[in-house]
């Protein structure tokens, strides 16, 4: 059935999303904070700073204002990065009326708390106030699927009807879903990827090869397994889209804003220009922190977390925390502390 749904950020994956919310014949509200960037998509139909090729479905409604965008919304799904998600999902919460499924589908840590990001809406949008709480998230470059590429991804939520929801809304012959109740899995699995992502495009940005590619994402599945399932989750999940999946898709591609900035500080660059120069959010700089936070609190080992930590806020030089990484003590693979 047709739904009204809006999408809040206006970013890469908000638009891609909401393209594809368009073409499966949704009505689609595309909410920003840029009032330039809305014009543009009202008027010439284009993204370019996010999707530079892209012709956006002239369906879609830039809206400006918040109220206006979710007035009448079935589901209103969140694309904005982490550290604005408390701020908009508290702007919601004071202004939804008709008790609409809440979906998200950014990638990180909040900073100081180490919520994931439902919790962080939940504590904004109370039961109450909605239908399901849905986690949308796996393997998925926007620029991919943008240009109708295959994708698969998951719908998570412990409720099964508000995940089966989102499957039947989003999924068309380009993009499939599964549904999953492991929602501390799914999320965390989300987050942490992108830290070895920047591991990973360090990796290479150093002239390491497919050898060291390997190694940094098993052995950064290994640590962002024993953080997850310290938090909370099912081991098992970190072997699905939201786990190995995201892993191989942003630790190997050139569309990662991730790996793209560890490749950079690999080959030299500074961290604040590469940020101020990306243009878009780089999540996996702050979940870095939080998640080094988190694994203290949890005594969790997390050595390439770490390692990236020291390169990203201590300054840490790259070769030599490369060569460190390698001849800390040996240790037993199949022990999962
Ligand atoms: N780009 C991708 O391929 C994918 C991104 N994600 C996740 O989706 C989230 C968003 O990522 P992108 O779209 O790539 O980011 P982006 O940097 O491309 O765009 C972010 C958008 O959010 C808007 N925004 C920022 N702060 C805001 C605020 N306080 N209020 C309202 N709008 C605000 C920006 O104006 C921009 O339109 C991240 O958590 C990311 O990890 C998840 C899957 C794929
Ligand atoms: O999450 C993503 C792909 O699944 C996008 O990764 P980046 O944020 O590194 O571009």
């Amino acid at each position: 059935m047709k739904q009204k749904i809006t999408v809040l950020g206006p970013g890469s994956w908000g638009t891609a999303l909401a393209q594809v919310l368009a073409e499966n014949g949704h009505e689609v509200n595309l909410w920003g904070d840029n009032p330039a960037q809305i014009d543009e998509i009202n008027t010439y139909h284009t993204n370019r700073h996010y999707l530079p090729d892209l012709k956006i479905p002239e369906s879609i409604k830039g809206q400006k204002d918040l109220k206006t965008a979710v007035k009448d919304a079935d589901a209103i799904l969140l694309v904005v990065p982490t550290k604005a998600i408390r701020s908009v999902a508290k702007q919601l919460a004071t202004i939804i009326e008709n008790n609409p499924y809440i979906i998200h589908a950014s990638k990180g840590l909040e900073q100081g708390s180490h919520k994931r990001i439902s919790e962080v809406i939940n504590e904004e949008i109370p039961a109450e106030k909605r239908k399901g709480l849905i986690v949308l998230s796996g393997p998925s470059h926007a620029e991919e699927v943008a240009v109708h590429d295959i994708t698969t991804i998951t719908a998570a939520s412990p409720d099964d009807e508000a995940a089966k929801y989102v499957q039947q809304t989003f999924m068309n012959h380009y993009l499939r879903i599964y549904t999953n109740n492991d929602v501390v899995g799914v999320e965390t699995g989300a987050a942490l990827k992108n830290i070895i992502a920047i591991g990973s495009g360090a990796i290479a940005g150093l002239g390491f090869g497919d050898n060291a590619k390997a190694a940094i994402m098993t052995r950064g599945l290994a640590e962002i397994s024993r953080l997850g399932v310290a938090m909370g989750a099912e081991a098992l999940t970190f072997s699905g889209l939201s786990g190995v999946g995201d892993l191989i898709v942003t630790c190997t591609s050139v569309h990662s804003r991730n790996w793209r900035a560890g490749n950079m500080l690999g080959k030299g660059q500074n961290l604040q220009d590469i940020l101020d120069n990306m243009g878009m959010i780089v999540e996996g700089v702050s979940t870095t922190k939080a998640a080094m936070e988190l694994a203290q609190k949890l005594e969790v080992e997390m050595p390439i977390t770490e390692t990236i930590y020291r390169v990203l806020y201590e300054d840490k030089d790259i070769d030599q925390a490369a060569k460190e990484i390698m001849m800390r003590d040996g240790k037993v693979e199949n022990e999962f502390s």
